[in-house]
């Protein structure tokens, strides 16, 4: 048997400069039709084709190789795409090819069975990088909330069963390079050198292709999750209610009482929900930035040190904790993040449910107005997260409240020992 890895003799390099042929199809980023901007072609079935540095599916690529190299899938696959189109329109709009108005991920990804049908049929892999589906949420807080009358049924978005009606949009990033670089103000040049060395050269035609603008990184992407209406997002009559939630599996998935997560994440949905009864739109964009985007075994050795630390785990130390360990209190850049209110057309977000002032200050700052602010209330806060939500009052997160009476030295968190 041939192993489907040794389908050609030799292995091809794409990162000599100038090798091989032009690109077949080159991409003009931030034009206004898909046409024009042409598809990105992050396969490797005809490696002719390709026109981006990486491959599809973000850090699954690697799953896929490994499928590859146990002779599990057919590394000349092709997906096929009938059916699988987005349940509802996400309609253009002007930030679409708006210069630097989103640059980390395709606008036209959920189109792509549509708007290159053309070169599919000829035998193009091109594969989407977004998809739109529909499901029901079933959360034991939201029974909760329904039991405490906090939430009543209305038959639709809220079924009278106690699930939640949404429409859901997975995102992987596709990162257009020069718009990168200009968003974090460094030169092209630059930020390909880095990307390059601190991925242990994984990727040679980050430095060596300066005409491939457009990199799939193999990182995790976005979640959104639309409750109501999805064309109220774009509509500024209609009020926008919004939780940015960065991943937390710990306390998101396993109810960890560390930090505040779940709880912050479950009140964004219950507004979001009120916010969609009232006619509005909610909107939770789940980002996939464990440990504030240093990983959950960053995240773990942090609360070791936290909870060991000779003065006990107390508010005044927990940013630098995470700076001991990781060189930076925190690596999410949320200013890549409000690109995905400028694909949904969104303009201004009335309840806006966090309380970070990294969040607020890139969504501001990127063009979406916000409305209120919604901390937290405080009764949601776990008995372990005190230490959190101090720290980052104390940090300038945002705050309707006075700041604690007692020093931050004194806001202290369980002992390792406290089992
Ligand atoms: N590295 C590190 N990450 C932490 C620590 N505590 C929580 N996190 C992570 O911090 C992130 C918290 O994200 P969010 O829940 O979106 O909250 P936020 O950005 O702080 O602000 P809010 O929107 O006000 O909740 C998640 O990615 C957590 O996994 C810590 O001590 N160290
Ligand atoms: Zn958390």
């Amino acid at each position: 048997m041939t192993s489907p890895i040794n389908r050609t003799t030799h292995i091809r390099l794409t990162s000599h400069p100038g090798a091989g042929a032009p690109v077949r199809f080159p991409i003009r980023w931030g034009v206004e039709t898909p046409a024009a901007r042409g598809p990105v072609v992050g396969s490797v079935t005809r490696p002719a084709d390709r026109n981006v540095i990486g491959t599809y599916g973000g850090a699954y690529a690697l799953y896929r190789g490994l499928a590859v190299a146990a002779g599990a899938l057919n590394p000349i696959q092709r997906p096929d795409l009938r059916d699988t189109a987005p349940v509802v329109d996400i309609p253009a709009n002007p930030a679409w090819h708006a210069p630097g108005a989103i640059v980390a991920l395709d606008p036209w990804g959920h189109m792509v069975g549509e708007a290159f049908a053309r070169e599919i049929a000829e035998g193009v892999d091109i594969r989407p990088t977004i998809a739109v589906t529909r499901s029901r949420l079933t959360m034991a807080e939201i029974a909760m909330a329904i039991a405490d009358g906090r939430l009543a049924p209305d038959g639709e978005i809220l079924r009278d069963g106690g699930e939640v009606a949404v429409t859901k949009i997975a995102i992987d990033p596709v990162w257009h390079l020069p718009g990168i670089a200009h968003r974090f103000n460094i030169t092209e040049s630059a930020l390909r050198r880095v990307l390059f060395e601190q991925t242990g050269g994984m990727y040679p035609e980050l430095v060596t292709r300066p005409d491939l603008e457009v990199f799939l990184p193999p990182i995790g992407g976005a979640t959104v999750y639309i409750f109501g209406d999805p064309e109220g997002l774009a509509d500024p009559a209609r009020k926008v209610t919004c939780r940015v939630h960065d991943e937390c599996n710990g306390s998101d998935v396993f109810g960890s009482d560390i930090c505040t997560c779940r709880p912050y994440l479950i009140h964004g949905i219950e507004e979001c929900i009120r916010g969609a009864q009232a006619g509005g739109t909610g909107l939770v964009i789940y980002n996939r930035k464990e440990g504030r985007a240093l990983g959950e075994v960053t995240k773990f050795l942090v609360y070791n040190a936290r909870k060991r630390a000779a003065a006990g785990d107390t508010a005044d130390a927990y940013f630098e904790r995470t700076e001991c360990v990781a060189g930076v209190q925190d690596a999410r850049f949320q200013e890549l993040m409000p690109d995905v209110f400028h694909w949904l057309g969104v303009t201004k977000i009335d309840r806006f449910v966090s309380m970070s002032n990294m969040k607020y200050e890139a969504v501001t700052g990127s063009g979406v107005a916000i409305g209120e602010r919604v901390p937290i209330p405080p009764e949601l806060v776990p008995e372990d997260a005190h230490v959190e939500i101090e720290a980052k009052k104390a940090a300038g997160y945002y705050s309707a409240d006075e700041p604690a009476g007692a020093p931050l030295s004194d806001v202290r968190g369980r002992g390792l020992d406290d089992r």
